[in-house]
This record gives C-alpha cells, sequence and structure tokens, in this order.
C-alpha cells in the first residue's frame, strides 16, 4: 500500500476533482456513493495522521469552530460598485459616454447576468484558497473564510502561483431558498424575506456548521489582485477563471452593439424566471481592458460598466394577484 501521505494525497486531489465535476460542470463521473466512501477513508486517515491533512482537504467544507467575530479585511484592490441604468435611455447615454471617453465609435460590450447575492471576493496563495471576504464598503470586508469553504462549487485549490483574486456574487438557489424557509416556518422562526437576504445571513453565520447546511453557491464574475495579469479583454478573464476551476455563470454574451445589449436585456427579462436563481438585472462592461483602464473610475464605481436593473418582481407579483383574485 502506497504509504499514508501518498494515500492522503491522492484522496484529497481525487475527492476536489469529483467534487468540481458535480459542482461546477454539473458532470459527476462517480456515483455520491463512491464520493463518500473514499471522503469517510480520508476522515479516518486525517483522525489518525492529523499532522498529514492537506490545507486544501475536502474535509475543510464541513465547517470549523465557532467564531466570536469577524475580522476586517482590506481589499487591495477595491471592490467596486455599479452605477444603475433603468431603462433604454439611460443605456443609450451610457454608450455615448464610452464612446466620447475612448473617442471611438465601435465598442464591444460583455451582457452579464446580475446575480441577486452577495459580492464576495476570494484570494488564493501560490493556488490555496487563503481568505474569502464581503465587499463591505469596497475598501474594508469582513473575513468569511471559513463560511464560504462551505461553498462546494469553490476550488479549495488552484493552477496559479503568486497572489490570485477572484471576485463574484455568492447566492441561495431559489429552492434551496424555498425549503430553507418552510423549515423556517416548521420551527417558528422567521423567514427570509427573499434568496438575498438568505445569503447573506447565511454567510454572517460565526458558525459555519449552520452556512455549510444553506446549500450555497457562487458565480465568479472578475478577476481582483492578479501578478501575472496578461489577458486582453474582459470575456479572456471569464474564460480564464472557468479553466482554473472556478464557476462562472455561462449565460454572459459578447455585444457588438447597444442594441445587442437591449435584445439581451428583452431576452433575460422574460426568461429569469426559468433560471434556477434570483437575477436583479443585467451588467455591461466593456470588453477590451486597455479601455477600461483609460476610461478609469469614479470613487466608487467604474465608467467602463453599467447594472441595467429590472423594474421589481414583487410589485408585479402582487398586483398579479389581486388582478387574479378579482
Ligand atoms: C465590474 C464589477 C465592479 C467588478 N469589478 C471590480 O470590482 C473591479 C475592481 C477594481 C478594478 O480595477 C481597479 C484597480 C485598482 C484601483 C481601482 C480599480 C477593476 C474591477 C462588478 C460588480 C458587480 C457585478 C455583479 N453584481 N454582477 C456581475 N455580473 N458583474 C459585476 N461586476
Amino acid at each position: 500500500m502506497a504509504n499514508i501521505d501518498e494515500r492522503i494525497k491522492a484522496l484529497t486531489d481525487q475527492l476536489n476533482k469529483y467534487s468540481h465535476e458535480y459542482y461546477v460542470l454539473d458532470q459527476p463521473s462517480v456515483p455520491d456513493s463512491e464520493y463518500d466512501q473514499l471522503l469517510q477513508e480520508l476522515i479516518k486517515l486525517e483522525e489518525a495522521y492529523p499532522e498529514k491533512k492537506q490545507a486544501h482537504s475536502p474535509t475543510e467544507r464541513v465547517g470549523g469552530k465557532v467564531l466570536d467575530g469577524f475580522t476586517k479585511v482590506t481589499h487591495e484592490r477595491p471592490m467596486l460598485s455599479l452605477a444603475n441604468a433603468f431603462n433604454e435611455e439611460d443605456l443609450r447615454d451610457f454608450d455615448r459616454r464610452v464612446k466620447a471617453g475612448l473617442d471611438v465609435d465601435d465598442v464591444s460590450y460583455v451582457a452579464e447576468l446580475k446575480i441577486d447575492g452577495l459580492a464576495v471576493s476570494l484570494r488564493y496563495q501560490d493556488g490555496e484558497f487563503v481568505r474569502g471576504a464581503t465587499r463591505g464598503d469596497g475598501e474594508i470586508g469582513e473575513d468569511i473564510t471559513q463560511n464560504l469553504k462551505t461553498i462546494n462549487s469553490i476550488p479549495l485549490k488552484i493552477d496559479e502561483p503568486g497572489t490570485f483574486e477572484a471576485r463574484g456574487e455568492a447566492f441561495m438557489p431559489k429552492t434551496s431558498f424555498m425549503h430553507l424557509n418552510k423549515a423556517r416556518e416548521i420551527n417558528e422562526e422567521e423567514p427570509f424575506a427573499n434568496p438575498r437576504n438568505a445569503a447573506a445571513g447565511s454567510l454572517r453565520q460565526l458558525d459555519s456548521k449552520v452556512a455549510a447546511k444553506r446549500h450555497l453557491d457562487i458565480f465568479l464574475y472578475a478577476i481582483g489582485q492578479w501578478e501575472n495579469r496578461s489577458m486582453e479583454t474582459h470575456s479572456a478573464d471569464l474564460t480564464y477563471l472557468r479553466s482554473l476551476g472556478f464557476k462562472t455563470n455561462t449565460e454572459w454574451k459578447d455585444c457588438q452593439t447597444i442594441d445587442e445589449v437591449i435584445a439581451f436585456i428583452e431576452h433575460w427579462q422574460v426568461r429569469r424566471a426559468d433560471l434556477t436563481y434570483e437575477i436583479d438585472g443585467i451588467v455591461i462592461k466593456v470588453d477590451r481592458l486597455s479601455y477600461q483602464e483609460r476610461l478609469g473610475r469614479t470613487a466608487k464605481s467604474p465608467r467602463w460598466a453599467i447594472a441595467y436593473k429590472f423594474p421589481a418582481e414583487e410589485v408585479a407579483t402582487t398586483l398579479r394577484a389581486i388582478e387574479f383574485s378579482v
């Protein structure tokens, strides 16, 4: 039998690979029973040889000690917020400002779904997931590493040397939200108003064993601090994030004109109900990174991106209910 060290390393890498297939690619290559059997073997070996446990062991995902508070984290590269657009005119104004600012008449955009969750930053040092933080005020956030480790689609190890930061939105899928509120009603606890609040409440848990039961997920949409920054476009960044093992939202679209952006928005305004997670709009970004640099940012927001917000759905739902009842 290979020595204990090799067996623990082999099990750790094998289980992380199976986790990536199941939670990121949605293409499991082994049945759950095989995953559970290998995990039990690793748990036993780590109990017998705790000093041989790897930092990126999948046993890190079940939750650890209860914290008595969250430490503060400074984002070297600030997490910016987005200016809003509410109608077609706002979008065309944005397009005009971008072209005027760059003095060009053809700018390509990337349109992405705006997940209704909580913005977080994932920091990796020499491939190991070392710190996860909330956005906070953009400069200072809270260290929620223990809770983020319970999100199965977050890789605990990536093949990237040095410092690498991925930014994205942690969220609670609609089905997890319904089951959680059903359980809270049965326990006579206050139900959460929406999946966003449920995700925020789950990530603010000091006991990560509670977060581990909340079935949170994440989509990454930006690269933060990165020593080997080398891409030319934002779409190349998204492709690179996926190649590193991150879960990115596949519904993004390259748009050559603002008209294509508007068509994308109209498509998802209708189709959003079919998604397994809530979105509250569409984010539009100038694709070329050199153009982003030239446009720069205001104190809080980039000049090269904007968020189109869908009209609030609750009102529509309530009205529909009233219409239906009369
Ligand atoms: C565009 C960005 C704001 C991320 N980008 C950044 O946070 C960011 C931060 C510093 C940057 O560069 C700087 C470097 C040094 C100083 C200042 C800025 C560049 C991008 C953003 C925000 C929210 C998003 C959301 N809810 N959904 C999607 N789909 N995309 C989103 N994208």
